[in-house]
């Protein structure tokens, strides 16, 4: 096989994708809406949501997972909880994710900067297929950033802080891609505190040792590998309640994508092609893995109590993604 060139990779420069990840209530989706207000004053924003199960959203969305994958009859018809639903829903969506992108290509050369909003289940990005086909899907087509929300009154608790950090560079490892780490809610409580545990790594260790968990113990002994991770990395605090760090938000993104042409595109030209089969391969798997999960469920309602499911496999094997033109046109 022939190597790649790098003619092969041809990223443009706009527009610039930003995967909103973050534990659960750290504030992605009100981040969302802060970013869509203040970046639509200057610039034509586009909006993907991929969780599932989120009930209202404030922000006006373009793509919406719930408009193809009802993410209840997932839970029914396969006999999952919510967390699993939504990582099945997920996988699903991931399986059609062309689609998004197809969609992405005919309006990118009107847009500046696509948000996508995702569910508080952060493994989806750290170990679930869905997350890295989606990432790859993304990143060999638009210059694309991760944006690591995190809940800066609740990291007040060094071993929560440390948990945050964990999966942030776990993320990142698995992903990739520029990186910046938001620190959220800093109208409640700034971030200085996490910055000085950032940079002196015996202040965090002080604070671990003031609890005795078998935890503090643990993570004390991994703070010092973290060390390099934080030099490293890109932060900002931000509130978006009130807005503050907007404009230090703005400024990472910038270098982000600085990043990403200079670090990511070299990295692409090597692996684009060895990306591209191994998102296929997933693809395929996932298909897969979802009729194991319809011929069980099968299984277990022979008796006919559920006979919903040979129109939810159709229904899965055409799923269609499509977009809100009336949000289009709004923003037009
Ligand atoms: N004070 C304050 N509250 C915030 C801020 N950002 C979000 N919140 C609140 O935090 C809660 C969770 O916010 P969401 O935006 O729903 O969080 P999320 O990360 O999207 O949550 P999931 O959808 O569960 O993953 C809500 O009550 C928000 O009002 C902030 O900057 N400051």
């Amino acid at each position: 096989m022939a190597a790649s060139s790098s003619a092969d990779v041809k990223i443009p420069k706009s527009p610039v994708v930003i995967l909103m990840i973050g534990m659960a209530g750290s504030g992605k989706s009100t981040l969302m809406h802060r970013m869509v207000v203040r970046l639509s004053k200057h610039k034509k924003v586009y909006t993907v949501n991929l969780d599932p199960a989120v009930r209202n959203l404030a922000y006006p969305v373009n793509i919406d997972i719930r408009d193809s994958v009802n993410y209840k009859e997932v839970m029914k018809h396969f006999g999952l909880g919510p967390n699993g639903a939504i990582m099945t829903s997920l996988n699903l969506f991931a399986t059609k994710f062309d689609q998004v992108l197809n969609i992405l290509n005919k309006r990118a050369e009107n847009l500046d900067v696509v948000l996508i909003d995702t569910p508080g289940q952060i493994e989806v990005f750290n170990w679930s297929a869905s997350g890295q086909i989606i990432c790859d899907a993304l990143a060999v087509s638009y210059p694309t950033i991760v944006c690591y929300v995190v809940d800066t009154a609740r990291c007040v608790k060094p071993v929560t802080f440390m948990s945050n950090m964990l999966y942030a560079c776990s993320i990142l490892y698995k992903t990739k891609l520029p990186f910046i780490v938001s620190f959220n809610k800093i109208d409640v409580i700034s971030h200085d505190f996490l910055k000085e545990w950032m940079e002196d790594f015996e202040k965090l260790g002080d604070a671990l040792s003031r609890e005795t968990s078998y935890v503090a113990s643990l993570s004390k002994s991994m703070s010092l590998a973290m060390e390099e991770f934080y030099r490293n990395l890109r932060s900002v605090g931000v509130s978006a309640v009130t807005g503050a760090g907007g404009e230090d938000f703005e400024k990472a993104i910038q270098e982000a994508c600085t990043e990403f042409q200079e670090s990511y595109v070299p990295f692409l030209v090597e692996q684009r092609r060895d990306l591209e089969e191994k998102r296929k391969a997933s693809v395929e798997e996932q298909m897969k893995t979802f009729e194991r999960g319809l011929d069980r469920a099968k299984a277990t309602n022979k008796r006919g109590r559920d006979t919903d499911l040979d129109q939810l496999g159709e229904d899965v094997q055409n799923l269609s993604i499509e977009e809100r033109d009336y949000m289009m046109d709004c923003m037009d």
